[in-house]
C-alpha cells in the first residue's frame, strides 16, 4: 500500500529529509511538502518533484506528517493542524527539546505520535537519527519512522527520556566537529599554512579519523595512544589540552545543550 508522508516546515531539515528519501527510492509523488512562503514551495516541487500542499491539506491527505518547524513554531503549527488530522494519522516531530506528551495534549486523543532527533549529515545520508514512541505508537509506528529516517542514515531507538542527551550529542553534535575544524584551520594560519591547505589536511584528517573510529573496532583512547609518541609531539598538544580544560569544556558544553533541550520542551520559551 502506498503511504503518503507530508513534511511540514521544510527549512534545513524539512528540506534534507524529502531530498533524501527520494534518494533513498521513495517516489517524488507520494511526498507533500508545506512552506510558509509559495516560493518556496515552489522551488522544492521543481527541484524534487514533491507536491506543496497547505497544512490543512497534508493533514487531511497524508499517512504519516512529519513536523520539522522551530520547537518554538509547534505550538502553533499543532493548534492549526488539530483540527484536521484523524487520530489514525501518524506525527512525526524532529523537533529539539518537544515531548511526546506535548504533541499528545494537542492531537486529537489516541494519535500515534513519535519524537525523531536527527542531524544535518543528513544531506550526505549520514545521519544519526535517534527515535522514541509516544504513548499510542506501535511497533509498525516505529518501524515506519526508521523506514523515513532510514533512508538519509542511521537510527536508533531510546527511550524519551534520553532525547535531550542525544539531542545534545548527536543533534548538535555535527557542530562542535566544525567547530574544530574552523578552529584547527586557525591554528594552521598560525603556523604560516594557507588556509586552504590547512583546511584540506584538518579536513582529511577528520575523515581518517572518523573512518577509523566507526571501523577499526578500538576504543577512542587507543587510537589517540596510537598517535601519542613517547617525548613526540602529540603529547605536547594534548598537554595544552588539558591545561585549557577542553575535555571539562566539552562536558560542560554539552550539558549546556541538554538543559536548553530541556527547556525548549515548552515550546514557546524563545
Ligand atoms: N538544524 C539542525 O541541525 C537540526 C534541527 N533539528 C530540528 O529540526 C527543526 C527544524 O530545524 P531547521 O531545519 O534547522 O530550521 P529552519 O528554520 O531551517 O526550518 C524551519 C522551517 O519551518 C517553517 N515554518 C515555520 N512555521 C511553519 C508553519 N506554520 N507552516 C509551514 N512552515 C513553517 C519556516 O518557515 C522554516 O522554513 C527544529 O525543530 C530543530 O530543533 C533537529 C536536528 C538537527
Ligand atoms: O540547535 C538546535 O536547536 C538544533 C537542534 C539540534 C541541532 N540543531
Amino acid at each position: 500500500m502506498t503511504q503518503t508522508v507530508a513534511v511540514l516546515g521544510t527549512g534545513k531539515i524539512g528540506e534534507a529529509l524529502p531530498s533524501g528519501m527520494i534518494r533513498g527510492g521513495w517516489t517524488p509523488a507520494d511526498l507533500l511538502v508545506t512552506a510558509r512562503r509559495t516560493e518556496r514551495a515552489e522551488e522544492l516541487r521543481s527541484r524534487y518533484g514533491v507536491t506543496p500542499v497547505t497544512n490543512a491539506e497534508a493533514a487531511k491527505s497524508a499517512d504519516t506528517l512529519i513536523l520539522t518547524v522551530k520547537p518554538q513554531d509547534m505550538g502553533s503549527l499543532l493548534d492549526e493542524l488539530a483540527p484536521h488530522v484523524p487520530a489514525d494519522r501518524l506525527v512525526i516531530s524532529g523537533a529539539a527539546g518537544i515531548t511526546t506528551a506535548f504533541l499528545e495534549e494537542r492531537l486529537t486523543e489516541g494519535t500515534p505520535v513519535v519524537r525523531v532527533m536527527t542531524n544535518t549529515p543528513a544531506l550526505v545520508d549520514e545521519a544519526m537519527s535517534v527515535i522514541s514512541a509516544g504513548t499510542h505508537a506501535t511497533a509498525d509506528h516505529l518501524t515506519h519512522a526508521e523506514e523515513i529516517f532510514g533512508a538519509v542514515g542511521k537510527t536508533l531507538r531510546v527511550p524519551e527520556n534520553q532525547q535531550d542527551a542525544c539531542t545534545a550529542l548527536s543533534g548538535s553534535g555535527p557542530a562542535y566537529f566544525f567547530y574544530l575544524v574552523e578552529a584547527m584551520t586557525d591554528a594552521g594560519i598560525l603556523l604560516g599554512l594557507p588556509r586552504d591547505k590547512a583546511h584540506d589536511l584538518i579536513v582529511q584528517s577528520a575523515i581518517g579519523a572518523a573512518t577509523m573510529l566507526r571501523d577499526s573496532g578500538e576504543h577512542p583512547v587507543k587510537l589517540r595512544e596510537n598517535v601519542t609518541s613517547p617525548a613526540g609531539t602529540t603529547i605536547n598538544a594534548i598537554r595544552e589540552l588539558e591545561n585549557h580544560g577542553v575535555r571539562a569544556a566539552l562536558i560542560a558544553a554539552l550539558e549546556a545543550a541538554r538543559d536548553r533541550s530541556r527547556e525548549l520542551a515548552s515550546g514557546t520559551k524563545d
